[in-house]
């Protein structure tokens, strides 16, 4: 048997497999985050693909929070009923569902004022972001928590806390967005303090799998690096965190080299250094590449996302290539 059809025990739920759909703005919400029936049949490809895992995309959890007008929203009651079609749409399909809660920072990209721990613009194309007061910050961390709260009554199985990419909670562990000289700057404890405060509040109303997207190396100077996310991993891990979702970069703009599974030694450090589960992602396209981290114990799941948007029905590709017998549930897909 493989291991990437082996089944995973993510805290309460049980995943069929060790596949997952990364998280990925399909820039297709209604202006005011509305979700459309796109979203309910492209999630629900995914599930009849027979992914195991399923991320929805970066969801604002305050309207200034979305990286564009066209990603989704999780920041009022309106939301729910349409969030629920959609995971009601995967769940047909066995899938197990997750929602990536996000908020943009500085990356923000909509109408009006937007925020950042300090008053630097990412570069020359975006708005200049408004420094967090201390109220701004609060205001923040409750949006999470209600956004938990509705994420619950749309029926995800999963939360994951967006901490990657030079978002806001990014900007925040980082010394080279983070110029802050109160307890959320500074220190690697004072600019882990946000993120420390949004997973407690979520924490607060959410009991089930709760996952973090960190990008474990900013490759910018004076960035965070690899030690900084194992110190933060380990904190993560004493708050209830049950898996670290490994990414890089994103904090500043940067020219990297990035070839198949180039961030997996990320995952793999973070998961043996803080002794925490933690997934890969990057550039991770074949059965026989996944086969090799998860054999390797280099990670715990695997998450795809380019090549789920170009292939919904990798698995059971993969499932063909590692032998494994994997019956879809529709004859539509059996027939494929
Ligand atoms: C179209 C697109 C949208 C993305 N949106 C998000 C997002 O909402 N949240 C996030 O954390 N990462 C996002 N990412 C990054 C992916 O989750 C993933 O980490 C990245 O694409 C690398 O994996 P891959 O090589 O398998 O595509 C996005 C990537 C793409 C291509």
């Amino acid at each position: 048997m493989s291991k990437l059809f082996e089944p995973y025990q993510l805290q309460t739920i049980s995943l069929k497999n060790r596949i997952a759909m990364a998280p990925m703005c399909m820039y297709s919400a209604e202006d005011d985050g509305m979700v459309t029936p796109f979203h309910v049949v492209h999630y629900a490809t995914r599930a009849a693909g027979q992914v195991g895992l399923i991320i929805l995309e970066a969801t604002g959890v305050l309207p200034e929070g979305r990286i564009s007008n066209k990603d989704l929203g999780i920041w009022d009651d309106v939301h729910i009923e349409g969030l629920k079609q959609v995971v009601d749409g995967m769940k047909a399909y066995g899938a197990k569902t997750a929602i990536q809660l996000a908020h943009a920072g500085r990356k923000a990209t909509v109408e009006g004022e937007i925020y950042a721990p300090s008053a630097i613009a990412f570069n020359d194309a975006y708005k200049t972001p408004t420094e967090m007061t201390l109220n701004d910050i609060e205001k923040v961390i409750e949006a999470f928590k209600q956004a938990a709260i509705r994420a619950e009554k749309a029926g995800f199985d999963a939360l994951e806390i967006h901490g990657a990419h030079g978002y806001l909670i990014s900007e925040f562990l980082s010394p080279a967005t983070n110029k802050r000289t109160d307890a959320y700057g500074g220190s690697q404890e004072n600019r882990y303090r946000l993120l420390r405060q949004v997973i407690d509040a979520v924490r607060s109303v959410w009991d089930g799998p709760l996952l973090v997207r960190v990008s474990a190396e900013d490759y910018a100077e004076n960035g965070t690096t690899m030690d900084d996310f194992i110190v933060f991993s380990r904190w993560m891990k004493s708050q209830g965190v049950d898996l670290i979702d490994v990414s890089t970069g994103g904090v500043v703009q940067a020219n990297i080299n990035v070839f198949p599974g180039y961030q997996v030694p990320h995952a793999e450090a973070i998961k043996h250094g803080a002794g925490i589960p933690t997934s890969a992602v990057g550039l991770i396209t074949t059965a026989i590449q996944a086969e090799e981290i998860l054999q390797n114990n280099r990670a715990d799941l695997i998450f795809l996302g380019r090549v789920l948007l170009r292939e919904p029905y990798w698995p059971l590709h993969a499932a063909k290539e590692l032998g494994e017998e994997v019956t879809p549930p529709t004859p539509y897909v059996r027939g494929w």
